[in-house]
């Protein structure tokens, strides 16, 4: 029987498959692959470079669709949703930071941090303001993605997953583009914040020791999940 007080997960993935088509013939990357974040779990993605970790991250956001399987954000299957949908969905439960930063370049860091939150109708001024004062941005809320480093930039990504408090973070190697004093720093700030606001996160990443700091760790190899 089904346990009525159990919470919905942020993110479940069933049967995943997915293949790309190449010059060589079809490549199978994901060949059925199942997950269930709880709320406020930590899991970290890893496998070999080409392994389907941000595949499966893009596919986790909706942002591409798998050839088979379901995945489920807040309970809800994005299966059958067009476009729009899977854009309203992603708005209001899901944080996404990428290893590139990709901010807005005429927004600046405040504006950058308040636009998704704005977007799901869930801006709210002092969480933006903490979130400002948390990340280390004080005194750079005018400045303009340019102006600032990439650690800058990336706590800068971080504030604007977190600022609409999503209940999942979708992270693809948050920390890539960053040197280790910097990476350090990043993460800390994004396991904080995600443990605060209760988010879920799955964060993609090579390295072996940024992993062991997440609640758990699952490994793909061969299109699954290990
Ligand atoms: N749009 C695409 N068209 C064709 N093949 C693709 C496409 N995207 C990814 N692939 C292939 O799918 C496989 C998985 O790619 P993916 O980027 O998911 O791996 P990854 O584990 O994130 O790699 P890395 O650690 O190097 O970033 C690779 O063999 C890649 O060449």
């Amino acid at each position: 029987m089904k346990d009525a007080a159990a919470p919905t997960p942020p993110l479940a993935l069933e049967g995943l498959r997915k293949t790309y088509p190449s010059p060589e013939g079809p490549v199978e990357v994901l060949r059925g692959v199942s997950l269930a974040l709880a709320p406020g779990e930590s899991l970290a993605l890893t496998g070999e470079s080409g392994s389907g970790k941000s595949t499966l991250l893009h596919l986790a956001a909706g942002l591409d669709a798998a050839d088979a399987g379901e995945v489920r954000i807040a309970g809800r299957s994005l299966t059958g949703l067009r476009d729009a949908g899977r854009a309203r969905l992603r708005r209001d439960h899901v944080g996404l930071v990428f290893q590139q930063f990709n901010l807005a370049p005429s927004l600046t860091v405040a504006s950058n941090i308040a636009f998704q939150a704005r977007l799901a109708g869930r801006a709210d001024r002092a969480w933006t303001a903490a979130l400002v004062a948390r990340l280390g941005l004080a005194g750079l809320e005018r400045r303009y993605p340019e102006q600032l480093s990439g650690g800058q930039q990336q706590r800068v990504a971080i504030g604007r997953a977190l600022a609409a408090r999503p209940g999942l973070v979708l992270a693809d190697e948050p920390t890539g583009a960053l040197d280790e004093a910097a990476s350090d720093a990043v993460l800390d700030l994004l396991l904080e914040l995600a443990a605060e606001t209760g988010a879920a996160l799955l964060m993609v990443t090579h390295s072996p020791r940024l992993a062991g700091r997440l609640g758990g760790r699952a490994h793909l190899r061969a299109g699954r999940l290990e």
